[in-house]
């Protein structure tokens, strides 16, 4: 009899990251990135010279298939001596709401000749913000309903989830909406592709398009006074069966297993998300632990025993993360994506000949030439709102700020405060689950920041004045993965099990440097009254901005 090993994908925001996990030591015994070939879609559909507007983001799904079936495959290349045979299940993990418009035998309706230059037919990537005015009216509606759902989101549903930009795609292309016969999630479709049906899972449905384990999806009313239009939405496009994350979703088809080598036939878990999937990664499978998903945007789940209304987060999900326990998640749009931004926006070519010198990335230059500062010396405060606001003000059109600049400020002081800005975003969310009754007593975090940037860990430990873990598996949600498809395919009786043989953490953790603590202690107070100022209507100067960039003149409301 050989060993048990299990297949994890992670479906990220640039790439597909495929682990082949032994099911006896936890290791990953082999691993393969993909890039997908066409990214982020976010200027111009490719080679169809069809232009974007500001706040899209899209995907090619072909792309997911492509990325799926290389990773793998060079994944079990380098896997030596281990047997397709020996693979008991595949679990995948998607971005969301990262969504497309399908037939009902899943071909994606920006693969058919006669919408493929029309962009509402492409996948919308989790950070497309253009539903922002589907949302705005969605909570305005909610926000009137009896017994509405929008506690239980914060307050507030963001654009990015699945109901605004299905209604986007009504609004704006209702010929697209028509000929949609359904609207799924990537990660749903994705587990269509390999599985050759069509299955819905709790955890997107949960957090994404407001589906209640006990009150199903929000009455049919609900939809009508958004939209006549969007009345049986639920029934005629979504679906209301839904897999329990865990479960198992189907077996591998012949056809993906010719494709990528392996054995048809092996059991293929429910979808999931790669924030969700993390948690049994990185051990977190009790209340107390505040997770840190820590990428190109960073996500935080958080577990409770208790179903309590947080303002601002992302939403609270019963089994929406561990059977068992109300799953919080809340999050920050972009994190990552700052320091890539500043990184190919904001250094001079003194700083580009230096890095190529030295052998280093642009990132680990100005890494090095940050470390040395104290804190507080680059006399700098910024508002890390480059991608709007996910948690906890809940609004896509705020953007950044940053305080302080003088004729001397240097690329790596504005690269520190920038990452400063993350770590305070963090605390405002870390301090708000507190004030909200869910105790946050230790910190762990996972994505690749952790491993990228030794100095951004440090200042997280002491900005958030709490030790922080680092999950040891570099690639954590495609092991969370890896776990789900174990115990889809029997292998584990629960994902608590699977989490419990095979979590680890680093032996390292970041203390907080009580030096530090003080000095951010008091910039936190700062960043907060300049958060209030401009997130909560104080100001409404980025709006405005906002607006004029659009081309849309003053709003008569600012
Ligand atoms: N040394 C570094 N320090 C800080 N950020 C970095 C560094 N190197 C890369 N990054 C950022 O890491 C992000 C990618 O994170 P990663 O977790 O690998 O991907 P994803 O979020 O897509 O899963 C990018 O936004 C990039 O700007
Ligand atoms: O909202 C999400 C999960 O609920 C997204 O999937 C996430 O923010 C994107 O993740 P990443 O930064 O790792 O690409």
């Amino acid at each position: 009899m050989g060993r048990n090993y299990s297949i994890g994908v992670d479906f990220g925001t640039e790439s597909a990251r495929a682990v082949l996990v032994d099911l006896e030591s936890g290791e990953v015994v082999a691993s393969h990135v993909k890039n997908y070939p066409h990214g982020v879609i976010d200027e111009e559909l490719p080679g169809l010279g069809v232009k974007l507007d500001k706040d899209w983001a899209l995907q090619n799904p072909s792309d997911y298939v492509e990325a799926f079936v290389i990773a793998v495959k060079e994944m079990l290349k380098k896997a030596e001596g281990v047997s397709p045979d020996e693979i008991v299940g595949i679990g995948i993990d998607f971005t969301s709401c990262t969504m497309l418009p399908v037939k009902r035998d899943g071909t994606p309706l920006c693969n058919l000749p006669s919408f493929r230059k029309h962009p509402h037919s492409w996948v919308k990537l989790w950070k497309h913000h253009a539903a922002q005015k589907e949302a705005d009216r969605l909570n305005e509606v909610a926000g009137r309903m009896e017994d509405s759902f929008l506690p239980r989101y914060g307050g507030k549903i963001s654009s990015e989830w699945l109901i605004p930009k299905i209604w986007q795609i009504l609004n704006e292309a209702p010929e697209i909406y028509d000929e949609a016969d359904r609207f799924i999630e990537a990660a749903d479709w994705i587990v269509w592709q390999l599985t050759g049906r069509e299955t819905r899972n709790t955890c997107t449905a949960g957090y994404k398009a407001l589906w209640h384990k006990q009150k199903g999806f929000p009455d049919r009313s609900f939809f009508r006074s958004l939209d006549p239009r969007l009345e049986n939405l639920v029934d005629e496009k979504l679906s209301r069966d839904l897999l329990p994350i865990g479960s198992k979703a189907g077996e591998l088809t012949r056809e993906m297993a010719e494709k990528t080598g392996l054995r048809p036939g092996i059991a293929v878990a429910a979808a999931n998300v790669d924030a969700h999937v993390s948690a049994p990664a990185a051990g977190v499978v009790r209340p107390g632990t505040m997770l840190m998903i820590m990428g190109t945007s960073t996500c935080n789940i958080l577990l409770g025993d208790e179903e309590k209304w947080v303002p601002g987060m992302c939403g609270v999900v019963e089994d929406g993360v561990i059977p068992g326990y109300y799953g919080y998640e809340a999050g920050q749009s972009a994190v990552g994506d700052i320091f890539a931004w500043f990184v190919k926006n904001g250094v001079p070519p003194a700083y580009h000949r230096e890095a190529q010198e030295k052998g280093l990335s642009l990132h680990e230059l100005l890494e090095q030439k940050a470390e040395r500062m104290e804190a507080g010396e680059s006399g700098l405060l910024a508002l890390d709102w480059l991608n709007g606001n996910r948690s906890v003000l809940v609004d896509a059109d705020l953007t950044g700020l940053i305080l302080g600049l003088s004729l001397d400020t240097k690329p790596e002081e504005i690269y520190r405060a920038w990452i400063e800005a993350t770590a305070f975003g963090q605390r405002m969310i870390m301090d708000t689950f507190i004030e909200n009754g869910i105790p946050v007593d230790r910190l762990v975090a996972c994505g690749g920041l952790p491993y990228k940037n030794q100095m951004l860990m440090q200042i997280y430990a002491d900005v958030l004045n709490r030790e922080v873990s680092v999950a040891a598996h570099l690639h954590t949600p495609a092991v969370g993965s890896a776990m789900f498809g174990a115990v889809a395919g029997g292998a584990f009786r629960s994902i608590v099990e699977a989490s419990e043989k095979l979590a680890k953490l680093k032996p390292e953790r970041f203390q907080p440097n009580q030096k530090n603590v003080q000095i951010y202690e008091r910039l936190y107070q700062e960043y907060r009254r300049l958060h209030d100022l401009f997130g909560r209507g104080g100001n409404d100067v980025m709006k405005l901005l906002k607006q004029l960039k659009r081309g849309r003149g003053v709003p008569v409301s600012l």
